[in-house]
């Protein structure tokens, strides 16, 4: 696989398209794939839409599309949605874009379950919005991470395909210092360098109509990149014109009064708490009697992990590192990923995750959020998630577990309806007691796995990913 100079990235067997192969193609149709297979969705959950304003017609019903046809989109980004084999909207589509979309534009603070299609939904706002023919940046979009980042970016590359939209990253040393002006339409990036790219006016934020924040409550959190977000934002148009997007699957209540004020007046499309975690993904634990043994499971688990792929997160990155030097040389084949290597290693290590050439990803916090990679069918949280401790800082002896980022780790698996296990280790008093709250705040079980007869536990573990 390949990385081109626009810095897009492939991707043949992940959930992201491959836009090295999306190259405009007018003998594409505005028409439904006739495979309804990928329609894999089967939303058991309700959205509570709350509207900024009431309807002009009282009467009538929240308005809600079946169809893409329904929304009015320029036929050439019809054809890119069809083209990425997508049938027909998801529950989340079905409900946002219709308000999404208005005239004029309404912000929207929109939640819905890991895996769901958030993403198309922001995409094909920030496509409908921009003036092609205006070679300035209209649409901005800032996420987490570099490689959430550049998911989004072949998302827009695959479902502009039709389109003559041109984009942008704003992500560390990707740039040269040299460039003064970015003309593209849409830019996607990380806040820093955003703000940065901003300040040294790079970025002409003048005509910029949406600005899209995608894993919203991360973004906003000041124990998160509230601070850096929010520096963004107060540099856009004081005139209002702007439309500000925010989506997460999770908008823990300290935040969301926060994301109220971000995007005053937005439709809210929410969640209960007790429907945050997708059904479809069956969630386990294993008792460990020590955190050697932790390692021992881990290694007895691998080629159950190789089945599929699988993603291990970790607290620190030295415990990343470590585990993944031991297994590597065992003799098994793992990846490490984290914050403290170089972006373009981290780009390489990404891609061949999603190109299926690595099947055991061990990782930390930094890709729990928004990552796509439709064959990851097991997630192990090595070390439970806690609060405050984002990219294992660590020191505090009495932690929390942190509720949201579990959410989002075990939604690396069961991505658009398709089935996914996770499982966590546990090992003492304080991971067990950390794994209650969290059945209790998810509201779903977790089921034990034996860890003392090896083949008693892969037995189990091969009825659980049937
Ligand atoms: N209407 C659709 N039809 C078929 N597949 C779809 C549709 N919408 C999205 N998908 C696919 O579903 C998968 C998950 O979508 P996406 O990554 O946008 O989820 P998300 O809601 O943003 O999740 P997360 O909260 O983890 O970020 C992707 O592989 C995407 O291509």
């Amino acid at each position: 696989m390949e990385k081109d100079d626009d810095g897009f990235y492939t991707a043949p067997v992940g959930g992201v398209p491959n836009p090295e192969t999306t190259k405009p193609n007018d003998a594409a149709a505005a028409t439904p794939p006739s495979n309804e297979a990928t329609d894999l969705i089967k939303s058991t959950f309700d959205v509570h839409v709350t509207l900024a304003q009431q309807q002009e017609d009282k009467s009538s019903p929240l308005y809600s599309i079946k169809s893409f046809e329904e929304l009015g989109l320029h036929e050439d980004l019809l054809k890119g949605i069809y083209d990425m084999g997508f049938t027909k909207p998801s529950k989340i589509q079905e409900s946002a874009l219709p308000l999404l979309l208005r005239d004029p534009a309404e912000n929207m603070i929109g939640q819905s379950q890991s895996g769901t299609g958030k993403t198309a939904a922001f995409v094909l706002t920030m496509l409908s919005r921009v003036d092609f023919a205006k070679n300035k940046p209209q649409a901005l979009c800032l996420a987490p991470s570099r490689e959430l980042a550049r998911q989004i970016m072949s998302v827009i590359a695959a479902m502009g395909k039709f389109t003559s939209v041109q984009t942008e990253y704003a992500i560390k040393d990707h740039l040269p210092r040299s460039v003064t002006n970015i003309t593209a339409h849409v830019v996607v990036g990380t806040p820093g360098t955003m703000t940065d790219l901003i300040r040294r006016r790079v970025i002409d934020v003048s005509d910029v109509k949406v600005f899209v924040l995608d894993e919203a409550d991360n973004m906003l959190d000041k124990d998160g990149l509230g601070d850096q977000t929010l520096r963004v934002k107060n540099m856009l148009p004081r005139s209002g014109q702007t439309q500000i997007v925010l989506f997460s699957a999770t908008f823990p209540d300290h935040v969301r009064t926060f994301a109220s004020k971000f995007a005053p007046n937005a439709n809210k499309i929410e969640l209960k708490r007790n429907e945050l975690a997708v059904d479809s993904i069956r969630q386990f634990y294993m008792d460990c009697r020590s955190e050697e043994h932790k390692y021992d499971v881990l290694v007895s688990l691998y080629h159950l992990l190789t089945i599929g792929q699988s993603i291990i997160f970790c607290q620190q990155r030295r415990t990343a590192d470590r585990i993944a030097q031991r297994m590597t040389a065992e003799g098994h084949k793992v990846a490490s990923l984290h914050g403290a290597k170089e972006g373009s290693e981290r780009d390489s290590i990404i891609d061949g995750f999603r190109e299926g050439r690595e099947k055991v990803l061990i990782t930390t916090n930094v890709i729990s959020r928004g990552i796509d990679v439709l064959q990851v069918n097991m997630v192990v949280n090595y070390d439970l998630p806690l609060m405050n401790d984002r990219e294992g800082a660590g020191g505090n002896a009495d932690p929390q577990p942190d509720i949201e980022t579990y959410i989002h780790r075990i939604g690396r698996t069961g991505r658009f309806g398709r089935k996914g296990i996770s499982i966590n280790f546990v090992h003492d008093k304080n991971t067990w007691s950390q794994m209650e709250t969290i059945e209790k705040a998810t509201g779903k079980s977790i089921t034990r796995i034996e860890t003392t007869d090896l083949d008693v536990m892969e037995e189990q573990m091969k009825k659980a990913m049937k």
